[in-house]
């Protein structure tokens, strides 16, 4: 379906979360390293419950590391940034897209961002003078509106 790519996360709940999510949407999920946490961090297990064997999740040493082992198309990668110059709901999302997100203290690295031309730098609306959203939230935000857009292609109404 979609591909979500977490660089550098630092809060095992929110991987934990998005390790969920990925399950019950059919992404993959890439963690670009190096992460905070260890893969068997309880928080970041519990979070993600039982979820693990059901998502898709590689781990990459670098994002260069995540580029070459991907062959991502560069015009299919979004970098999800409160510094966004284009709404996330005025694009057309495609199945096989990638989401990239930031870490929770830091963000997307600006050297990072820069590498994304401003049309593929998306941001989610907030009220004036918010910072941001967690992490997971955010995912879940980008997840379900490409979802959506794409008929909800596999899902099953609950
Ligand atoms: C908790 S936020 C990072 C906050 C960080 N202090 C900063 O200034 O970017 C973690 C990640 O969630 C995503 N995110 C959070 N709010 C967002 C928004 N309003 N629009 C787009 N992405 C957002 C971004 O990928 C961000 O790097």
């Amino acid at each position: 379906m979609f591909h979500i790519v977490l660089v550098q996360p630092e809060i095992p709940p929110n991987t934990g979360n998005v390790i969920r999510l990925a399950a019950n949407t059919g992404c993959t999920l890439h963690l670009i390293e190096p992460l905070g946490f260890s893969m068997e961090d309880r928080y970041m297990r519990r979070a993600g419950l039982d979820y693990h064997e059901y998502a898709e999740v590689q781990k990459h040493a670098s994002w260069d590391a995540f580029l070459n082992t991907s062959q991502a198309p560069a015009e299919r990668l979004f970098a999800m940034t409160t510094h966004g110059s284009r709404s996330a709901f005025e694009l057309s999302f495609q199945r096989g897209d990638y989401f990239v997100f930031g870490s929770e203290t830091r963000g997307l690295a600006p050297e990072l961002r820069e590498q994304f031309p401003l049309s593929q730098r998306l941001r989610l609306p907030m009220q004036a003078g918010q910072r941001s959203l967690n992490l997971s939230n955010a995912v879940a935000v980008t997840v379900f509106e490409a979802w959506r857009q794409n008929q909800f292609q596999g899902g099953v109404a609950g």
